[in-house]
């Protein structure tokens, strides 16, 4: 964690390439002792740029970990049915311990029908309502925790910042960040608020907050003058904006306005480089959860 003018920077790549590298570790041992590796199919479906990128960050991680992956590439004509076989045929297929629907689907397509359709045995990406709906309920837990919220719980762990009796705000209240992250930090007793595209005044409830949670996909969104000094600010935005000065001609930032808010906070994660890389090392670790989970039921 390095010190930058106030806030301490959470190295979310670093953290997580340490846990590709035991995740690595247990994968040759399970290889040595068992003679059997993890598989995970990774499904996508037509040529969105950003879901392609993280496709291929997740199959190339996979290689590195000793991962088998299986890829399914559909084209954005795919109907609802098509998609439904392959990830039918995904359940069926005893190598693969591990399935994941990458994010948008297109707009003809039912998302919801699709990630019901999934094992919930393979449900890595913890999308499943019933994985969700084990989030909400006292004396519950679900088979698989969503990454990004649960790559954001790992940083705050990582970074020895208790969450229990703090007052958390979550910004955003998407299915894949926004609610199960709230959820989550619910179930480890933070008092914890959502803000919305509808709350009046969210400055001030921002302002309150021992940890924020961005996941608004706001670009720059949260000032520094939102920011209660000391807090913890994790930002899950990843929202490319136009830079000339960029070979590429964009670059990436978060829902934080990370020049501002390090003069402020306690701790802060940067984009890229923060939560990001922690989405793809959970994916990983959930993984790695099933298989072992899976083996030992096959005895
Ligand atoms: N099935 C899923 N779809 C989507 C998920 C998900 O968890 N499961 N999350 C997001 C996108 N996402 C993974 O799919 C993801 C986003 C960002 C990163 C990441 O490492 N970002 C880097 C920057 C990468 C770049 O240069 O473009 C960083 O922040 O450092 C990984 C995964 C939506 N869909």
């Amino acid at each position: 964690m390095a010190e930058s003018g106030g806030a301490q920077i959470i190295d979310g790549k670093l953290i997580a390439k340490q846990i590709h590298w035991s995740i690595a570790q247990e994968i040759t041992t399970l290889k040595e002792r068992h003679d059997k590796v993890p598989g995970l199919a990774v499904l996508i479906v037509g040529e969105r740029k950003d879901s392609q990128t993280y496709v291929r960050m997740k199959r190339k991680a996979c290689a590195e970990v000793g991962i088998k992956s299986f890829d399914v590439d559909l084209p954005a004509t795919a109907t609802e049915e098509e998609i439904l076989d392959a990830v039918l045929a995904l359940n069926a297929n005893p190598e693969i311990q591990g399935i994941l629907v990458q994010l948008p689907l297109p707009k003809h397509v039912n998302e919801q029908k699709i990630l019901l359709a999934i094992s919930i045995e393979k449900d890595v990406d913890g999308f499943h309502p019933l994985n969700i709906g084990n989030l909400t309920m006292k004396g519950r837990e679900p088979l698989f925790s969503p990454c990004t919220p649960k790559g954001c719980i790992e940083l705050l762990k990582e970074s020895g910042i208790a969450i229990a009796g703090k007052r958390a705000v979550v910004v955003g209240r998407s299915n894949i960040v926004g609610m199960p992250v709230a959820l989550m930090l619910n179930n480890r007793d933070a008092t914890v608020t959502i803000v919305h595209s509808r709350t009046k005044n969210p400055e001030a409830i921002i302002r309150e907050a021992d940890i924020v949670i961005a996941a608004a996909g706001q670009p720059l969104m949260i000032k520094g003058d939102w920011i209660k000094p000391g807090a913890a600010v994790i930002d899950v935005g990843t929202n490319s904006v136009d830079d000339p000065s960029k070979k590429s001609g964009y670059r990436l930032v978060g829902d934080v306005d990370f020049e501002e808010v390090k003069k402020v906070a306690g701790f802060i994660t940067p984009v890229p480089g923060g939560v990001g890389p922690m989405t793809i090392a959970m994916l990983l670790q959930n993984t790695l959860e099933s298989a072992k989970r899976m083996f030992a039921l096959e005895g």
